[in-house]
This record gives C-alpha cells, structure tokens and sequence, in this order.
C-alpha cells in the first residue's frame, strides 16, 4: 500500500468527492469531540455506541463495531456493532456479541500486534475468522480492525469498519482511523477516568458518613456517661441524681439536715435576644463561677439545665440555707457586664426547699422527686411574686 492517500482503489473519486469526504471527516471529529462523557451516559456501551454511530453517519462505511478487552481472560468482546442502515432506520437488530481470543482473527491480531490489521478481501484473507457472520448476514468483504489505546497507553480495545464489498477501503479511510481511534482512546480514558473519580468520591463520602455518624455516637455516648455539663465545668442534672440519693441517705441514717435550692436567672431570653447566644453564654458562665464561690466542698452545686441551677447545701439548717440563698441571690445583683454603652445585670430567683426536722416537722416526708418539685413550686411563686428574691416551700404553697 503507498503511503500517499491512495483513491485509486475501490471508488472513483472526483474532486467534489473528495471536498465531502472532507467535510463529512471534519463532522465526524466535530462531533466526536462534543460527546459529553460526564453528563450524557451513565454507561461504557452507551458511549461508544454514540461514538460509533457518529462515525456511521459521516463516512462511508457500511458497518463499525468495538470490541472491548476483558484482561483477566485476555478475549475482545464485542459490546457494540452497528450498521449504516440501523442506525438510519434506529435500529440496532443485527447486534450479536461474539469474542475474539487476543491473537484470533483480524481483530485479535490487532490486539496482540497493536497495530492497525487491514483485510482487504475477507474471503481469501487467512486472518479472517467467519466466527459466525456469515451465518447471521453479516459477512464483509473488507474489513480494517484498528487497536484503540487509554492516555497512559494500555489497551482498550479494537475498532472495526467493514463494508461487504472487498478491495473497498483505501489509504483515506486509514488515515481517518488513525484519528478516530486517537479521538475514541481519549473520550473512553476520560469517560472512565471521570467515573472512576465519581466511584472514589462516593467511596470517601460514604466513609466520611460513617465516620461522622461514628464521632456522634461517642459523642452521645461520652455526654450520657458524662457527669459534667461542657459550658460551665460544672456537674449536670446526672450527678445531681446521683448525689441526692447519698445526701437523702445520710438525712434518713443521721438525721442530718440540708437545703436544696433551684435558682433561676430573671428574663435570661432578652438577654439572648437582645446581646446574642455568645453573650448570653458567657453570662452562664460568670454566673456558674459565681455559685462556685458560694458552695462548700460537701455541697452539690449543678447546672440543671438552660439558665437553671440547683445546689444542696449538705448540713445545712432551714435558716442557713434562707440566708445563703439570699446572699447568693445579692451576689448575683452585684454582677454585671459592659456591652456598649449597656451595663447589663441580671437578677435571680430562688425556691428553696428544707429537709430539716427542727423547722419542718408539720412538713409530709418527701422522697427525691417531691423534694425537687416543691423547690420548684417555690422558684415558680417566686417568679410569680416579682422574681428577685428568694421563696422557701411551705405547704401554703401547695394551696396556693
Ligand atoms: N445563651 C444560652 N441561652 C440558653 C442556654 N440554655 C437555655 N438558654 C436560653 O434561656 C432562655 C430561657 O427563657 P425562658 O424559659 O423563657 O425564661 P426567662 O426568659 O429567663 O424568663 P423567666 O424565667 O420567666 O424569668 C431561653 O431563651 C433559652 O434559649 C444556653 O446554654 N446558652
């Protein structure tokens, strides 16, 4: 075969011929080039496919499949074929997947060799394996089997154009391949490096997913074991629970007294509302620093939940704890915060409950809930008598 474009063989070419198979060439690369792998196709037969009907349309060849290499078992299987009349007529009828070992037939000599294999009368060519084409109609009297190759260079598989006549392709349609083929090894390297890339990202995602499902699960695992609340370092409503027991115990084994107390900040949400979460946070923290200093160590001071406090003052007369609340609640006053031109204070109101025989033998015997519940019939009639002060239970309460 010259290296020249050889028109000689095969058709007639005048010059308006050649101008169409230019330009019909230039529209096959055109749009080859515009077929979007990312978008269009969610799957490697589909592409090729519209790769391989593209090629049909433009150019004179009678038919054009693609043969993908499986290389585990080292065989071409043909994943797509398609005629110039089905796709004319949009059919895809004659399609039957054969395989080629690499090194059978036209197209496993392509795939071994790597190089273009080019049959020009499949009759007499020892190359061509019929492999059952003839049986189903499809027996060409030429055939160009064209290896086709990824960017870094391995194979992908082998392009096949044939037509029923022999002695049909020329130098032309070569020449073409060379650049389909190129063109076709670029958009299949894109098509799965794009969907390998989409695999590993689902990957990763599905791990990241999981690793943060994991982190929440310690986390509300650490939070239900934890005795601390994370704002203000001091016990939460848990170790409350936990401690009240003892303390009761110790009232009930040697009658020792002690005072619970539920203090609640005055109108905390204008504070957030007016000065931000941050802000307000901080006051929950300067207050907790504040009741800090007002405990001693045998004491129970949590934060119970929101803007709400609670401390069991352990040993402690009914009078003592009246006077510790009200010195709590005076302390509280004194604090304050420069926002602007704003000084902010806050105040505090307190129910206070005592488990003391001395002051309240009328009183019925409480266990732990009813205990915390007068506290909070007590805070709540503070609330209701003007907040800022402090409200010890009695049982008029309870008829209030
Ligand atoms: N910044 C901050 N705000 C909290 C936190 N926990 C609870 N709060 C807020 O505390 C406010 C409590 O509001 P309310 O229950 O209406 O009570 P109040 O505004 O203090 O009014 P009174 O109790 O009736 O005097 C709500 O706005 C909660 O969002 C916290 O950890 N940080």
């Amino acid at each position: 075969m010259p290296e020249n474009i050889n028109y000689e063989i095969g058709v007639e070419h005048g010059m308006e011929d050649i101008v169409v198979d230019l330009m019909n060439s230039l529209s096959t690369i055109k749009e080859l080039s515009e077929l979007n792998y990312q978008l269009s196709v969610n799957d490697e037969k589909l592409l090729l496919d519209k790769a391989l009907s593209t090629l049909i349309q433009n150019q004179d060849m009678e038919r054009c499949s693609f043969f993908l290499l499986n290389e585990d078992e080292q065989v071409l299987v043909n994943v797509t074929g398609l005629s110039y009349f089905e796709v004319l007529e949009d059919l895809n009828e004659s399609f039957q997947s054969r395989q080629f070992k690499v090194g059978e037939g036209i197209i496993g000599l392509a795939a071994e060799k790597k190089t273009l294999q080019h049959c020009h009368n499949c009759r007499e060519d020892e190359r061509f394996i019929n492999n059952g084409a003839e049986m189903d109609g499809a027996m060409p009297g030429s055939i160009i089997s064209v290896p086709v190759f990824a960017a870094n260079l391995e194979l992908i598989g082998v392009l096949n154009i044939s037509h029923p006549e022999p002695y049909y392709f020329t130098e032309w349609h070569i020449r073409l391949l060379e650049i389909y083929k190129n063109m076709l090894g670029q958009l299949i390297s894109n098509y799965r490096l794009f969907h390998q890339m989409e695999r590993q990202i689902a990957s990763r995602t599905t791990k990241l997913e999981r690793a943060y499902k994991d982190i929440k699960r310690l986390k509300e695992h650490y939070e239900n074991i934890s005795v601390l609340d994370q704002l203000t370092g001091l016990y939460n409503r848990r170790y409350f629970y936990n401690q009240i027991k003892m303390t009761m115990a110790g009232y009930e084994r040697y009658g020792q007294a002690m005072c619970l107390l539920i203090m609640d900040i005055d109108h905390f949400k204008s504070i957030n509302d007016n000065y931000g979460h941050i802000f307000g946070d901080q006051v929950l923290i300067d207050i907790a620093n504040l009741l800090k200093t007002q405990v001693r160590h045998a004491d129970v001071l949590v934060r119970f939940g929101g803007e709400e406090f609670v401390i069991i003052f352990t040993n402690t007369s009914c009078a003592n704890g009246i006077m510790f609340a009200e010195r709590i609640r005076k302390e509280v006053n004194q604090l304050f915060w420069q926002k602007k031109d704003d000084s902010i204070r806050v105040t505090m109101s307190i129910g206070l409950y005592c488990h003391d025989n001395d002051c309240c033998q009328s009183m019925p015997r409480a266990n732990i809930d009813q205990i915390i519940h007068y506290a909070d019939m007590a805070l709540y009639a503070a609330k209701k008598r003007g907040r800022n002060q402090v409200v010890k239970f009695s049982k008029e309460l309870i008829e209030e």
